[in-house]
């Protein structure tokens, strides 16, 4: 199913357990802008390269917008609107001041030199300075983005409207960025997944866990709950994917990624088929890299118990319901990779306090976020007698819709 289809599905379902009226539905659903922009960018040889890129703002009734830009080959508009409206939903459940948006570039960062991939943040940062803002839309790093790119973003946009280190989040430190942003979504994951087990009786220590993924957030989540006792048993990336039932030397994988650029020729691990990692034998399965991963083909070989969305929207409907009749407990994506967006809204906190915070407070501050956000779900689980998902999105549209009402439509 398209992402946006099975967003907007979810949406719908969690709109009428909340029992909210068509017209406000609509009003939710449809973004607030969506921007189509294109960049055109000489590359190193001298020729001319023109990709498209977006930013939808979807909603910003609790606040200014605020979500990744992604650069990826697949980048297209009813992705980013999807994602964009997940956005909504994540800010809203944990509970930090602001609305969604996301953003991308239709490209394949790994083709493109370093200047060319600067040239091309520039110019996607000229076309849409004036639509974004302190308080109105702040981007953060995503998939194929990366603390340099949130770096020329800046500097562009402080080009046009004078330094404004509070428009981007996920800077590096030296400019303002957080401690701690870089491993918010990763550590996030931790404490989400603590927070899960706990309500089994269980701890990290001794799970078999597989990640799919092994950028900012898989990386981050392999070593943290490694370094909590949790066996990783299979790794992946696009380079492909190793397997090893003793546990994988997170920190030599870490090593030989960094020498490698990618997880290839790893030698702590058997080499498997990357698109057997989903169904490998683990007690949690933790995707970390692209959306629509777990479908209705490969969901009844899902042998976990427990699915940790770290990625976005890797779960299709239809798997939903074919891993919930199999009783995996899946914990969904706005939820459980809320780390980053949470971290994010620190540093924007701390960039317009001109002030900055010790590591140990960020990380504090975030398990705390962390746990009230798995009480707040739970409860909607509670009162609506529903999974998860549902609890999450519930607890989400319900904290949007009652902001939207608030406000009010008087023109
Ligand atoms: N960076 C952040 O703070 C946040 C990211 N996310 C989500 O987490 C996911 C990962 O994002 P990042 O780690 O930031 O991206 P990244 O660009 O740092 O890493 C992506 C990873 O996925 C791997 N990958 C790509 N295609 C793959 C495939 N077909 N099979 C296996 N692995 C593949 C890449 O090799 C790389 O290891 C995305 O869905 C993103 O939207 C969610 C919340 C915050
Ligand atoms: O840190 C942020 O502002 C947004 C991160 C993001 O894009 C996400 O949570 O999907």
């Amino acid at each position: 199913m398209n992402a946006l289809a099975a967003t907007n599905r979810n949406f719908k379902l969690a709109a009428r357990l909340l029992g909210l009226d068509s017209k406000l539905q609509k009003s939710l659903l449809i973004p607030f802008r969506e921007i189509k922009v294109e960049c055109t960018i000489p590359k190193d040889d001298g020729t001319l390269a023109s990709f498209v890129g977006f930013r939808v703002q979807h909603d910003n009734a609790r606040g200014p917008m605020k979500g990744g830009i992604r650069y990826h080959p697949e980048v297209d508009p009813d992705e980013v609107n999807a994602l964009a409206q997940l956005m909504t939903w994540k800010t809203a459940v944990a509970n930090i001041p602001y609305g969604g948006a996301k953003g991308g570039i239709g490209c394949n960062p790994g083709d493109l030199s370093i200047s060319e991939l600067e040239r091309l943040t520039r110019v996607f940062t000229q076309k849409i300075h004036d639509l974004v803002g302190v308080h109105t839309d702040v981007p953060a790093p995503d998939m194929g983005t990366n603390p340099q790119t949130m770096a020329w973003i800046l500097d562009e946009y402080s080009k046009f409207h004078g330094y404004s280190p509070a428009v981007v989040t996920g800077k590096p430190t030296d400019l303002g960025g957080s401690l701690g942003r870089d491993a918010a979504t990763g550590r996030g994951v931790l404490f989400a997944t603590e927070a899960l087990l706990k309500e089994y009786g269980k701890s990290i220590a001794g799970q078999r866990i597989v990640v799919q993924g092994f950028g900012n957030v898989g990386s981050w989540a392999a070593q943290l709950l490694s370094e909590q006792g949790g066996k990783i048993v299979a790794v992946s990336d696009i380079t492909g994917a190793i397997k090893n039932s003793s546990g994988i030397d997170i920190p030599s994988l870490l090593n030989h990624v960094k020498e490698s650029r990618g997880i290839k020729g790893f030698s702590g691990g058997d080499s498997i088929d990357p698109s057997s990692i989903l169904v490998e034998d683990c007690d949690i399965l933790i995707p970390a890299a692209l959306g629509g991963v777990i479908n209705r083909d490969n969901a009844k070989d899902i042998k976990a118990k427990f699915i940790i969305e770290a990625a976005n929207h890797p779960t299709d409907p239809e798997a939903d319901e074919i891993l919930s009749k199999k009783g995996v407990v899946v914990l969904p994506d706005i939820y459980a990779n809320s780390g980053g967006v949470t971290v994010s809204y620190f540093e924007w906190v701390q960039n317009i306090q001109g002030f900055m915070w010790e590591e140990d407070k960020v990380n504090a501050e975030l398990k705390t976020y962390m746990t009230k956000g798995f009480k707040d779900v739970k409860e909607m689980c509670k009162t609506h007698n529903c999974d998860l998902r549902m609890g999450a999105f519930s607890l989400g549209v319900n904290r949007v819709a009652r902001a939207t009402l608030l406000r009010g439509w008087e023109a």
